[in-house]
Order: C-alpha cells, then sequence, then structure tokens
C-alpha cells in the first residue's frame, strides 16, 4: 500500500498542547489530533508543517525540531507521519477552518480519543515531560 506522507505538530506552550478535532467525515474522523496534513509532492515535511498549520490554525511557525516518525497501517491507508515539535511561534492557533481547538495539558492527552498512530507521540511525549521535571 502507498505511505502517504503526513506532517505533524504539536504545538507547545510550556506544560499545554494545541489540539484539534477532526471532522466526522474525513480519515479517522471524530478523533482529536495534532494539527497537520499530507506532504505536497516536492515539499520537505518542514516546509508541509508550516504550510499546513498556518492553514488548519492560523500561526506562523518559527522554530520546530524533528521529533518522531511513525509509521502506520490503518488498513484502509497506511501513513508515515513526520511528528515535530513546534516550539515558537506567532499567532494564537484557533481552528481556522471551523474545527474544534483547545490548548490539553500534556498529562491529559491520554484522556482524549487520538488515532491509533499517535499513541507513541503521546508515550514520548510524557516521558520527555517527565524527565524535565526531574531535573534541577
Ligand atoms: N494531521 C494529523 N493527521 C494524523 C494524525 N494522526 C494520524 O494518524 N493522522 C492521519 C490521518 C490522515 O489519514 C492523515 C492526515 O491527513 P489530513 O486529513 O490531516 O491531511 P490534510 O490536512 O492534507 O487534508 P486534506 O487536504 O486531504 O483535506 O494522517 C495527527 O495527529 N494529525
Ligand atoms: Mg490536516
Amino acid at each position: 500500500m502507498k505511505l502517504v506522507r503526513v506532517a505533524v505538530g504539536v504545538i507547545l506552550q510550556k506544560d499545554k498542547v494545541f489540539i484539534t478535532l477532526r471532522d466526522e467525515n474525513l480519515h479517522q474522523g471524530g478523533k482529536w489530533e495534532f494539527p497537520g496534513g499530507k506532504c505536497e509532492q516536492g515539499e520537505t515535511a518542514q516546509q508541509a508543517l508550516a504550510r499546513e498549520l498556518h492553514e488548519e490554525t492560523g500561526i506562523t511557525v518559527s522554530a520546530s525540531e524533528p521529533f518522531m516518525q511513525i509509521e502506520h497501517d490503518y488498513g484502509d491507508k497506511a501513513v508515515r507521519l513526520e511528528v515535530f515539535l513546534v516550539k515558537d511561534f506567532t499567532g494564537e492557533p484557533h481552528g481556522r477552518e471551523g474545527q474544534q481547538g483547545q490548548w490539553a495539558p500534556l498529562t491529559a492527552l491520554p484522556d482524549y480519543p487520538f488515532p491509533d498512530a499517535n499513541q507513541a507521540i503521546i508515550e514520548k511525549l510524557l516521558i520527555n515531560s517527565g524527565s524535565r521535571g526531574q531535573e534541577k
């Protein structure tokens, strides 16, 4: 099956992450997501990230770093999520395409329904925040 490249942004502010609700009609609809979308032909993942985050949340990304990559086969579709931490941006993220959006505390992420591929992202975010918390 063709692997669809998707750029995904974990928009961080202190210990909160901005998440949006996927429309019911979309693939994996009705679940929460980290904003992002498919890479266009000839586009790097970081370029796709900046474009998608602007389209979907209105922000302009000024600093992002690769966090992890996940390949997942949903049966009807196989994706490779290229996940970035968005550490600096201008503008206030909102559901610019009419979708619900909210700032969720990192520790509350396990309480939201996300697509299966996201579980690994959430685990790594929680591990990272735990180790940051233990630093002096
Ligand atoms: N954006 C996003 N997509 C995710 C996440 N987790 C996950 O499995 N996906 C999957 C669902 C979709 O199959 C694919 C992303 O597609 P998308 O619908 O966001 O793509 P897009 O923004 O380019 O939308 P469109 O132009 O096709 O309408 O990746 C996630 O956290 N964020
Ligand atoms: Mg999208």
